[in-house]
């Protein structure tokens, strides 16, 4: 079993669904916690309470985002957070990360939507530990463009990871807003911003409020993932799938019917054991849906979420899926090269991607 634990650190691993205030360092929040506490924003010990507790429900989890957005509202604790959030994932050798987050307005602190992804981007620059890859200048007909070095998987060396952004939309927010978001997606695409992803509390919100803004994204060629039935809304997951999006996310609730189309048109599935085991989304892990695209060689990827939040991380995730599913290690490693193919950047760090992980295939086996 610890042996199982080491190979799924030591793989390189891609990662594409990961919420940046979800990734926040367990200690990073109790230091914001408890400086808020003794300023007397909030009351320490009832935050403590919130987030030492294991299992949450999904609507918990909201209630602890707000929390989070208290305690991470400046633009120097929005860089710090996503600063420590690839510095971690990196740590666990995820070489290429599309790192979600919503862009905020907070009048109080001076943010904007563009100065809060402005803080991002200064806590992507500031960090040193690790050498981070962001630009988004490669032309995708390059084939040589800022080909990362592979990473030395014993640790030694520093280590290296591709990272882009894609932006969210929040299901609380209006159309303007939302297309405020996509603007802005538009206007970073050189810093890293590869695409649009619309998430939130999945029982707030109308999907007609948030079409407009999806299919301005569209048209202007940026890709989308949609969180898709994290509750039962047939309704709601057919309007998804009728607008094509280029990969879903948790894909909980789906009937046989919709289930038929994702699989026809292949879209690829972001799959979160962790999270939708406690949210409570299924019973138990193994009767997951990842067991049926498994067997039916759908296009999948396996993702944290929230890694903070739910305590775990990419290699505990493919430990998981292994010691779930009956994976081979050869599989496991399968499994992250698969992902390559549904990254929203370029086909120059598609090539680049898939050197790094056959390169770390030949190390692994000998
Ligand atoms: C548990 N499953 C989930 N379902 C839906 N949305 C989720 C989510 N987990 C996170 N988010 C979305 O990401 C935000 C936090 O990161 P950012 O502030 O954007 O960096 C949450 O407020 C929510 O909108
Ligand atoms: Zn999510």
């Amino acid at each position: 079993m610890e042996e199982l634990k080491e190979w799924c650190h030591l793989i390189p691993k891609i990662e594409l669904h990961a919420h940046l205030n979800g990734s926040i360092r367990d200690s990073t929040l109790f230091e914001l916690a408890k400086v808020l506490g003794e300023k007397g924003v909030i009351v320490f010990a009832a935050v403590e309470d919130v987030i030492m507790k294991s299992g949450r429900s999904l609507p918990e989890c909201f209630q602890l985002f707000d929390l989070f957005h208290i305690l991470a509202t400046d633009h120097e604790t929005v860089a710090r957070i996503a600063k420590e959030a690839i510095e971690d994932f990196a740590a666990e050798n995820v070489v290429y990360i599309e790192l979600r987050t919503t862009p905020k307005n907070n009048e109080s602190k001076g943010m904007t939507k563009r100065s809060y992804m402005e803080a991002v981007i200064k806590g992507l620059r500031a960090i040193e530990t690790v050498s981070v890859y962001f630009l988004n200048t490669d032309d995708s007909t390059d084939n040589s463009i800022e080909a990362i070095p592979t990473n030395d998987i014993h640790g030694a060396k520093k280590k290296n990871i591709y990272v882009r952004l894609l932006l969210s939309i929040d299901r609380r927010e209006t159309t303007a807003a939302a297309m405020e978001t996509v603007d802005l997606a538009l206007e970073l695409k050189d810093l890293g911003v590869v695409g649009i992803d619309l998430s939130g509390n999945p029982v707030v919100g109308e999907w007609n409020t948030f079409l407009p803004a999806l299919t301005y994204a569209k048209e202007q060629g940026l890709p989308i993932t949609l969180h898709c039935g994290e509750v039962p809304n047939r309704k709601e997951v057919q309007s998804m799938l009728d607008i094509c999006p280029q990969r879903i996310g948790h894909a909980c609730f789906l009937e046989n019917e919709e289930w038929e189309r994702v699989k026809s048109s292949k879209i690829p599935v972001e799959i979160c054991l962790t999270s939708n085991l406690r949210t409570q989304r299924l019973e138990s892990i193994d009767r997951h849906h990842f067991a049926d695209l498994y067997k039916a060689k759908h296009p999948m990827v396996l993702c944290t979420d929230d890694p903070g939040l739910f305590s775990t991380s990419v290699s505990n995730e493919y430990y998981l899926a292994a010691s779930t599913f009956g994976l081979s290690k050869g599989e496991l490693i399968d499994l992250a090269q698969n992902a390559i193919e549904f990254v929203f950047a370029s086909d120059g760090v598609k090539k680049a991607l898939t050197d790094i992980i056959q390169a770390a295939k030949r190390e692994l086996q000998q």
